[in-house]
């Protein structure tokens, strides 16, 4: 087990930043904390950091309290950049390095593979002045992943760069998982956590609403499914076939679309397509909406991430 939260609280004042929440975390895993803006993700690894204190509740990281050795197995990404900019990129990463006390080749050898784990060792001579906000974000994480650390700890690492430092960024965190690096990551993106996670938690208003893989989630709480058909023409009188068809919950009409809502359980779409093909009607497009994790956030909290 390498973190294992139990009932961990914080409260600002009134307000409960972090409601009871326990979490735990098998080696080799990659965890996305998912949630709207000011949900708690924030304080919850500020927490597991040791950054901010605990009200109530555990935390054991590698199975014991957070102390100095237990620290230097982790590697944290803030959410707001911490580089040097009177030093060179390259610096950056040596200082961090020294930090966390490597010295000499293993110091040198360490750097470079950091480097050039995010893409950065080509351009290592520049000033993080002169960096893009994704080189920035990318030069945060080679900081943080210089003395190898066995959990790694990201605060929305991809927040505000550019679509290849996006790539780079999320490939970086693969390829460490791939060499037995556990992750954890916060992110709103809904579609990388899904590409890249092998766990999510699902916070909203400091309280853990749901955790599984994206499937299960998916699995457990969508329980409708929706088929999108384009017909040629023909509409209401299609919206009077279906309408009886078992497992239809509802029908919807936009333009030459009909849109189907059904029971997520039953299998209907081979009866729709047979009524709708005995009765002339003809079908241009069959569109069926495959569930997303954007959609399961909705149901479970009524409301959109970006809300
Ligand atoms: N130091 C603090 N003092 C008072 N309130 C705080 C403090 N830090 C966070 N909060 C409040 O606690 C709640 C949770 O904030 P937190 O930063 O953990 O959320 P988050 O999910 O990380 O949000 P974001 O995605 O915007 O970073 C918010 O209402 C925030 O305003």
């Amino acid at each position: 087990m390498i973190l294992d939260v139990k009932k961990i609280t914080k409260k600002y004042n009134k307000l409960v930043a972090v409601n009871d929440i326990s979490l735990q975390l098998e080696e080799n895993e990659i965890l996305g904390l998912l949630g709207p803006n000011g949900a708690g993700k924030s304080t919850f690894i500020n927490m597991i950091l040791g950054l901010t204190k605990v009200d109530s509740g555990t935390i054991e990281i590698f199975e014991k309290k957070l102390n100095r050795i237990i620290k230097k197995k982790i590697g944290y990404v803030p959410q707001d950049i911490a580089v040097c900019n009177e030093l060179n990129a390259y610096d950056n990463v040596m200082f961090f390095g020294k930090l966390y006390g490597l010295r000499g080749d293993k110091l040198k050898e360490s750097v470079k593979k950091a480097m050039e784990f995010t893409g950065l060792w080509e351009r290592r001579k520049e000033s993080p002045k002169k960096y893009s906000g994704g080189m920035k974000r990318r030069l945060n994480i080679a900081c943080a992943i210089v003395h190898e650390p066995q959990l790694l700890i990201m605060d929305e690492p991809t927040v505000g760069v550019d679509p290849q430092s996006r790539n780079n960024i999320l490939e970086t965190i693969k390829k460490l998982n791939e060499s037995g690096t556990t992750v954890i990551y916060t992110s709103h993106y809904m579609e990388e956590i899904e590409e890249i996670c092998t766990k999510v938690a699902i916070i909203d208003n400091g309280e853990l609403i749901i955790e599984g893989t994206s499937d299960s989630i998916k699995n457990e709480v969508l329980t409708e499914k929706l088929v999108r058909l384009q017909l040629e023409d023909e509409i209401e009188k299609s919206i009077e076939l279906i309408n009886d068809i078992e497992g239809v919950i509802s029908l919807s009409i936009s333009g030459d679309t009909v849109t189907i809502k059904s029971k997520k359980e039953i299998d209907n779409l081979a009866i729709i397509i047979e009524k709708l093909v005995k009765a002339n009607i003809k079908i241009i497009s069959i569109n069926i909406e495959q569930p997303t994790l954007e959609a399961a956030f909705l149901s479970l909290t009524g409301k959109t991430l970006r809300d």
